[in-house]
């Protein structure tokens, strides 16, 4: 039988009953542990406690998840603004390491929503906020409702990028995706290339240049209909695959 997978995921920090809580939703989660067959492995936004590469050695994928809070503008070189909050600075601290060890070593990769822009943000992009105001641009923020599902539930079209890594794993030129942001990849950082777009020309898919495996961020959440949505799915196969190819690499590889 094969060893399972590992696939550590960033916490964000939240305050509740009187404590710091570094958490992670369960969406992203059970589509690791179901459509991925993988075990996540939640990483407290600690990183100056803990030797981020050491983990990144230990575990076979790295998922960065959405969050309602933003990258710190102070990160790519932008006067923050009450429009730039709400922060959480310590996941800011935690993924960016997390990405760059993660590059280094061709750790697989996927990065969701918030975790695409701090992709675009740790290698030197910038992000534009309050995108909904921008001549031109669509609405990207989600419905107001009480039920999470709805929230998830309204889609837009992408145009897939032909002969991309993205266009290969979904087998199409347009998915419909579904959106909850208000902010967006500005300047594309140098080393990312576009995978996918909407009609307003917000990036809605990256991937790292040169990357030996799977290196993919995403604007939208296909964790959330991972289990019933064929594009969502395929991301989440692709994903899996690439663990375990990197998992089975490092297990054969002479110990030195
Ligand atoms: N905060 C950023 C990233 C958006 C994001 O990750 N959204 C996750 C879902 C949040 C929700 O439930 O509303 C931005 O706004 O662009």
């Amino acid at each position: 039988m094969s060893l399972p997978i590992l696939v550590a995921v960033p916490a964000d920090v939240r305050a509740f009953e009187n404590y710091r809580w570094h958490a992670t939703p369960d969406t992203y989660l059970k589509a690791l542990t179901r459509v991925a067959g993988a075990i996540p492995v939640i990483v407290p936004a600690l990183a100056d406690e803990f030797d981020v590469a050491a983990l990144l050695s230990r575990v076979d994928g790295l998922m960065m998840t959405g969050s309602a809070s933003n990258v710190h503008p102070d990160r790519y070189g932008v006067e923050p603004s009450t429009a730039h909050e709400p922060f959480d600075p310590a996941r800011d601290r935690l993924t960016e390491a997390l990405i760059h060890g993660a590059i280094e070593i061709d750790l697989p990769l996927l990065c969701i929503c918030r975790g695409h822009q701090e992709l675009n943000v740790a290698l030197g992009g910038t992000l534009a906020t309050e995108i909904q105001d921008s001549e031109g641009r669509m609405d990207h923020r989600a419905i107001k409702h009480e039920e999470q599902r709805e929230r998830f539930a309204v889609r837009h079209p992408v145009s897939v990028a032909a002969g991309g890594a993205l266009a290969a794993i979904v087998g199409d030129d347009e998915i419909r995706v579904n959106s909850l942001h208000r902010q967006a990849i500005d300047r594309l950082a140098p080393g990312l290339a576009v995978e996918a777009t909407a009609e307003d020309g917000t990036i809605e898919a990256v991937s790292v240049e040169g990357a030996k495996g799977f290196a993919l961020g995403v604007q939208w959440h296909p964790e959330y209909w991972a289990e019933s949505d064929a594009a969502s799915a395929a991301i989440f196969h692709a994903f899996a695959a690439a663990c375990r190819a990197y998992a089975s690499a490092r297990a054969d590889a002479p110990r030195g």
